[in-house]
């Protein structure tokens, strides 16, 4: 119970539907019990002593009690669906609101499907037994009771003759249950998998027929199937063994009742009423030992479902504001970054970046250059607060970042990062996600800084086209550029550009950075690069290798020196430096082609008027 004591603030709330659920179920119980009752009446005062004048009175009685049974169950369906929906409604906005909070060290180990089936369920099995469980089970204890009661009143012996097999109906449906839930499980598991490989497989599409792998998957899916197969078939066999047994222990309560009260008609050690009333009531019983397994196995799975609900609603967020963190206004920042002597590992890592300084004035544009996993993008994510720095400082403007508010740093920078993300909604909505009450004058002026515009102006819909999940329907660098325009649109202090432009060719990155110089004077741009020529124009370079400053200085003093940046510089340049001869080659071939058809039409044009002239 104590994981139900600490999701009460989400359920609370609801207590009057509670408790109308409970009051509405509890009545519809009693006057359950009032049939057997009539029943009883029914037969020893009206058709054994042949007062058949009471009939239609009994019969309208008889209606009466069915229809406010009827009334009390649908009001008690009504609460408890509330009840549950309600509750439900409460915990996902707050896991919601919790995710959006979570720092990034959370996400850097959560799985995406496990984070869904907590959202969807366990917060389905918190809702039902909040709903539905919790009343049944209290109904259980109520029916048992109550039908017991009666029984005991009628003839005590009767009852515990009809008693005698219930401990073992009990002990049958406990063992059932505990079979037939893992079982369940399994199937959910392997279906699961069935489908996880059936969305894999359509994903990766492409690539499987690029690699003739069909037969592969089809064996793949075939094992799976099969797993789901024998699941499915063993399920089907708990069943068979055990609901005829939970049947026949069932009925034999019903035999005993039948046997020894038949018995005792016969001797009037009780009426006929009577035992026709505890044959109602017996049933009374029944149901609730039927499912006491289904009702534990229930609350012991909304109990776990619970547990990992809480584990969310109470994980840690590593990075938050301080109390009296500072807030910073977009009209007094400057943009100074500064990185003082700051090492940093990842969780369970080496460190990723070590004794790094950086002086970024306002204005100044910063390259990193660096080999893959040398820490460029960690640079970034520090600048971001997306981890706090344990050693060493960041600050901007002179304030270190952990005494701001993460929102008001934030909203400082705008970054385009390595992947893009889009999300399925209009092009315009995608360019306009960082800022409020945005003109399409200015989303239409940011695309066309970012190069965006013109392929957007030719999709039939423009900037009402939606795009597909993750951007689906848009080339690599379509999309970098839609995510380029995002960030100037933000008009932010600093500006970050992951590899921003590797998937746009070497003009349009060229024409992109012309529109960059524009709008980004007097901020500060950090640009992580692996193309010089995206960086040649950085106030400072920083060269890095496995978390450590190599080289730093302009693109002029790097080249002066021997290191890294030459190395990377001669590579892209002989690169280049064939490019150009294998273009200079292409263009004289022409040239000589060219030549040759104007020689060719020559000679003929001197043939003909030779003629002429013979
Ligand atoms: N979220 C993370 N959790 C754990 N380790 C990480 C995480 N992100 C990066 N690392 C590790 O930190 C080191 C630096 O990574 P970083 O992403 O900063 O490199 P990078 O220079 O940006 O590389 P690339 O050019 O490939 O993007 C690498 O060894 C990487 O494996």
């Amino acid at each position: 119970m104590e994981v139900f004591r600490q999701l009460k603030e989400y359920y609370w709330s609801e207590r009057k539907l509670l408790i109308a659920s409970i009051l509405s179920l509890m009545t519809a119980t009693a006057l359950g019990l009032v049939y057997p009752n009539l029943l009883r009446y029914l037969i020893d005062e009206v058709i054994t002593k042949k007062q058949f004048s009471l009939v239609p009175g009994l019969s309208l009685l008889v209606v009466g009690v069915v229809t406010c049974k009827a009334i009390f169950q649908f009001v008690h369906g009504l609460m408890s669906a509330r009840l549950g929906n309600n509750t439900a409604f409460n915990l996902r906005n707050a896991l919601y609101e919790k995710l959006q909070y979570l720092s990034f060290q959370y996400y850097d180990k959560a799985r995406t499907g496990d984070l869904m089936s907590r959202l969807t369920a366990d917060l389905q099995a918190v809702r039902d037994f909040v709903g539905f469980g919790f009343v049944q089970i209290l109904n259980v204890f109520m029916m048992f009771i109550f039908g017991t009661t009666m029984l005991l009143t009628i003839n005590w012996q009767l009852t515990l003759i009809t008693m005698i097999t219930m401990p073992f109906l009990v002990f049958t449906a406990i063992r059932f249950e505990g079979k037939i839930h893992p079982a369940f499980r399994s199937i959910r598991k392997s279906m699961s998998s069935m489908t996880t490989s059936v969305q894999e497989n359509i994903t990766g599409v492409r690539t499987v027929k690029s690699f003739a792998r069909e037969p592969h998957e089809i064996t793949k899916f075939s094992e799976k199937n099969e797993d789901y197969r024998v699941n499915n078939v063993n399920t089907s066999g708990i069943w068979a063994r055990y609901f005829p047994l939970m049947e026949i222990l069932a009925n034999l309560s019903v035999v005993f009742l039948l046997a020894s009260g038949g018995y005792m008609v016969i001797h009037n050690m009780i009426t006929l009423g009577e035992l026709v009333a505890c044959f109602s009531l017996i049933w009374y019983i029944i149901g609730p030992m039927w499912q006491i397994g289904f009702h534990i196995n229930n609350y012991t799975q909304s109990k776990a479902a619970g547990e990992r609900l809480l584990e969310i609603l109470h994980h840690f967020v590593h990075v938050k504001n301080k109390d009296n963190a500072i807030e910073l206004t977009p009209d007094r920042v400057k943009g100074h970054v500064r990185f003082e002597d700051v090492t940093f590992a990842y969780t369970d890592q080496q460190a990723a970046l070590q004794h790094f300084n950086l002086n970024a004035p306002p204005g100044s544009v910063i390259g990193l250059l660096g080999g893959t996993g040398s820490g460029k993008s960690t640079v970034i994510q520090l600048l971001l607060r997306a981890y706090n720095v344990k050693e060493g400082r960041i600050t901007v403007d002179g304030l270190d970042i952990r005494d701001i508010t993460l929102e008001s740093l934030r909203e400082q920078m705008a970054i385009v990062f390595q992947e893009t993300f889009l999300f399925s909604s209009t092009i315009r909505n995608n360019i306009a996600y960082g800022v409020r009450n945005v003109t399409m004058d200015q989303i239409i002026q940011a695309a066309k800084l970012a190069k965006a515009h013109d392929f957007i102006m030719e999709l039939p819909l423009g900037y009402d086209t939606i795009v597909g999940e993750r951007g689906m329907g848009l080339s690599g660098g379509q999309k970098q550029r839609i995510a380029i325009a995002r960030a100037l649109l933000m008009n932010p202090k600093i500006l970050i550009l992951d590899d921003a432009t590797s998937a746009v060719d070497m003009e349009t990155e060229h024409e992109i950075q012309r529109g960059f110089q524009e709008v980004m004077k007097g901020r500060t741009t950090f640009i992580i690069a692996h193309r010089i020529s995206s960086l040649k124009h950085a106030d400072e370079i920083i060269v890095l290798d496995q978390g450590r400053i190599v080289q730093r200085g302009t693109h002029d003093q790097l080249m002066k020196q021997e290191g890294p940046y030459l190395e990377t510089y001669k590579i892209q340049f002989a690169d280049q430096a064939d490019a150009v001869l294998l273009e200079e080659s292409i263009e004289d071939l022409i040239t000589q082609q060219e030549q040759h058809v104007e020689n060719q039409v020559a000679a003929a044009g001197q043939q003909k008027s030779g003629r002429y002239i013979q």
